[in-house]
């Protein structure tokens, strides 16, 4: 895969502007390689060396990700960072906030239909024989993992999940071998577009490889039709495809997005 042509330009007005230039990133499959176990998804060092690099010339650098919070921040090491004490992270698709300024995690309590959710789920699986599915419980939303088990069993559950959600009043969020069931009202386009409004973006790029990506995808989109500069950006996988052809420039990965946010801090920040 290479860059599409349109990139160098696009690039070249972030170069230009760095102070108008949002830049916000999604994390796993982004900042991070997609592995088996979530507690050991760490952000690529070299994208966390760059944004720290970045976060002192850009006008606004942020974190838009299904994760709490205070996991990104545990996986990352973006906390206390130099170059990052301006950086702002919406957690489980915008339901949460913590900016770097005052390390002020805001978020909203535990919907009541999570809570039962966490109740009924254990037995809920049995009963599909949903063996070996793991559930993360995020606090705000639980995440249904099928990554290493059967392939088969992750098409299977879609329905009764989708069930499962409308009984209770929930929304389901599918990603990359896992479905998550949260309260709805929240997405990450509409938290980007918060960001970009709240700083006065002149231009945004956003980066991210999966589903739940596409609603700051279609922000960005928006923007570009409200003449402000948008650069998408997708970090590409075997597993999910859906962005690919929206995307100004497709990135084989984590290691890549690290070499590319890399190239930009080389170009505008000095050495
Ligand atoms: O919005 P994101 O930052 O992309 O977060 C989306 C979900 O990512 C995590 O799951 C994914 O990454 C795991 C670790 O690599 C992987 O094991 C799993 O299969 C992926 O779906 C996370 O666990 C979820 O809570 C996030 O919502």
């Amino acid at each position: 895969m290479s860059p599409s042509i349109h990139e160098p330009l696009a690039r070249a007005s972030v170069v230009a502007d760095p102070g108008g230039t949002l830049l916000a990133l999604d994390f796993d499959g982004t900042l991070s390689h997609i592995v088996d176990d979530p507690t050991r998804a760490f952000a690529h060092p070299g994208s966390v060396e760059a944004l720290g690099r970045l976060g002192t010339v850009l006008g606004q650098v942020a974190i838009i990700t299904g994760r709490p919070v205070r996991q990104a921040l545990e996986l990352s090491g973006f906390e206390g960072r130099p170059g990052l004490e301006r950086l702002v992270i919406y957690g489980q698709y915008g339901a949460e906030r913590w900016d770097a300024a005052d390390g002020v995690v805001s978020e909203p309590p535990r919907p009541a239909a999570i809570a039962r959710l966490a109740e009924v789920l254990p037995g809920w699986l049995d009963e599909r024989g949903a063996h070996g599915v793991r559930i993360e419980d995020k606090g705000l939303a639980i995440a249904l993992h099928t990554r290493g088990v059967d392939p088969g069993l992750f098409d299977s559950l879609r329905a009764p999940v989708a069930a499962l959600a409308a009984e209770l009043g929930l929304v389901v969020e599918p990603g990359r071998q896992v479905v998550e069931l949260r309260a709805p009202g929240h997405d990450k386009g509409a938290a980007l577009l918060a960001l970009a409004e709240a700083v006065g973006a002149r231009q945004v790029v956003f980066g991210g490889d999966d589903l739940g990506d596409l609603p700051a995808f279609a922000a960005v989109e928006q923007l570009r039709a409200q003449g402000v500069g948008g650069l998408l950006l997708c970090s590409a996988s075997a597993e999910q495809d859906a962005l690919v052809a929206r995307a100004d420039v497709v990135l084989e990965g984590p290691d890549a997005v690290a070499a590319w946010l890399t190239a930009l801090a080389d170009e505008i920040v000095p050495a």
